[in-house]
């Protein structure tokens, strides 16, 4: 019997990973009626931008600013983050976050995660107490001398479980529909039980449960929602591993981008990559016990290893710290001539990183992490990488 209540998704964010994503959602929400509303809200932060002359939607009247929102929905493209994509018509681009969210029983949180807690901030007592959430976030939340994931920050802000999506996702290829895989890292503890365990969210003593019609939100539910025939997925539990492997990766791929602008060559970044992912593994393990985190996610999964493997080769990271080295420029000026307000999430994940690893005495425990953020501040430099990630034996398990 098909359900009585469908879900409204609306995703938060629309940026270059933000608009594909979106595109996948609306291309599963037109194709399953039966489970979801079709129409899913895009909140974006709104803008003005003025359509270049080598866009094909440029003529002489479109030029001069305009509404970012008003162009996506008009041309069905998000003509400044994720260019020549044409979106789903029944994709809407909204700029009021109260509206976007309203009555949505399905969250998907897709921002730089720099405006992840102002954005949910903004959110509270703005949702439906039920509601689900996804976040598709690459970053960790630092304070003080604390460090979280961004779907736990999102649980205590908003009293609601969330899952993670990450995985070997360059939006750009994803847009094309170029095929690629993903993790889904979802566990929510069940409507009836206590959340207890630090492996389940934090920040309300129960889940709200779902009203009775509406389907379950599960593994199979947020297949039907994210699967596409160029958009695999695998759905896990280890919801800690699955968000710190992308946030970590970002830091690893600016050693990457530098050791290759240098003209050194793939021996030298498959052993950054190497040093990088036995880092991103002991981190996992030395501060998120009691998280059910897992080395086979690391190891195994599209949000381990192939996310560091496809970041170090093509990631915007990756790139720019290549060109920084290339131009001798700080990367920072890269980012603001290359990426058209895109926000590269390496520089920061690096520094909250630091700060939290000095906080612990733990900085030379973790060598190449420590060597970026030493880089960056310009107290060492990308050539001498090879003896301060050996500084500290390679790290173990
Ligand atoms: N781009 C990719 O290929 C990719 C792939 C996988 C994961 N990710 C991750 O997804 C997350 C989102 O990345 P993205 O590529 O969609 O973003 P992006 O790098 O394209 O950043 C631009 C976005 O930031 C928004 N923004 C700017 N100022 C803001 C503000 N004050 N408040 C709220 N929003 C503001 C802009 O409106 C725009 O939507 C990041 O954590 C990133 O690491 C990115
Ligand atoms: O372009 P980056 O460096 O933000 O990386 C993009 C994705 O995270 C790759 O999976």
């Amino acid at each position: 019997m098909a359900p009585e209540k469908r879900h409204k998704v609306t995703v938060v964010g629309s940026g270059n990973w933000g608009s594909a994503i979106a595109k996948i959602i609306a291309e599963n929400t037109r194709d399953h009626p039966d489970v979801f509303e079709p129409l899913v809200q895009m909140w974006v932060f709104e803008e003005e931008f003025t359509l270049p002359p080598t866009s094909k939607h440029y003529n002489g009247s479109s030029a001069g600013p305009q509404k970012l929102t008003g162009l996506i929905n008009h041309y069905h493209e998000n003509v400044k983050y994720l260019p020549g994509i044409r979106l789903p018509d029944n994709l809407h681009a909204n700029s009021s976050l109260h509206d976007a969210v309203k009555d949505s029983t399905i969250l998907i949180f897709n921002l730089p995660h720099q405006f992840i807690a102002r954005t949910c901030d903004d959110l509270i007592g703005r949702i439906v107490p039920y509601a689900r959430a996804i976040s598709c976030i690459k970053g960790v939340a630092v304070s003080a001398d604390n460090v979280s994931l961004f779907s736990d920050v999102i649980s205590e802000k908003l009293g609601i479980y969330c899952g993670a999506l990450s995985g070997a996702n360059i939006a750009n290829e994803i847009g094309m529909e170029k095929f690629s895989e993903t993790t889904i890292a979802y566990d929510p503890p069940s409507e009836d039980e206590e959340s207890t365990s630090s492996s389940k969210p934090a920040g309300h003593s129960k889940l709200t449960p779902i009203p009775h019609g509406y389907p379950t939100v599960d593994a199979k539910i947020l297949k039907t929602l994210f699967h596409r025939q160029y958009f695999h997925v695998r759905i896990v539990s280890d919801v800690a591993a699955t968000s710190l492997a992308g946030a970590l990766k970002n830091v690893v791929a600016l050693a990457a981008g530098w050791v290759i602008g240098l003209g050194w060559g793939d021996n030298a970044k498959a052993a950054i990559m190497r040093v990088g992912l036995l880092e991103m593994v002991k981190f996992g393990h030395m501060f998120f016990k009691g998280h059910g985190i897992r080395t086979e996610t690391f190891t195994e999964e599209s949000a381990g290893v192939a996310d560091l493997i496809t970041s170090c080769s093509g990631g915007r990271n990756f790139r720019c710290a290549q060109m920084s080295i290339q131009r001798n420029v700080p990367i920072k000026e890269v980012e603001r001539t290359e990426l058209n307000g895109q926000s590269l999430q390496g520089i920061g994940t690096s520094y909250e990183i630091n700060s939290f690893l000095k906080a612990h005495g733990k900085e030379a425990e973790f060598p190449l992490f420590t060597a970026v953020y030493e880089i960056l501040e310009g107290k060492a430099e990308a050539k001498d990488l090879p003896d301060l990630i050996e500084r500290d034996p390679a790290p173990k398990l």
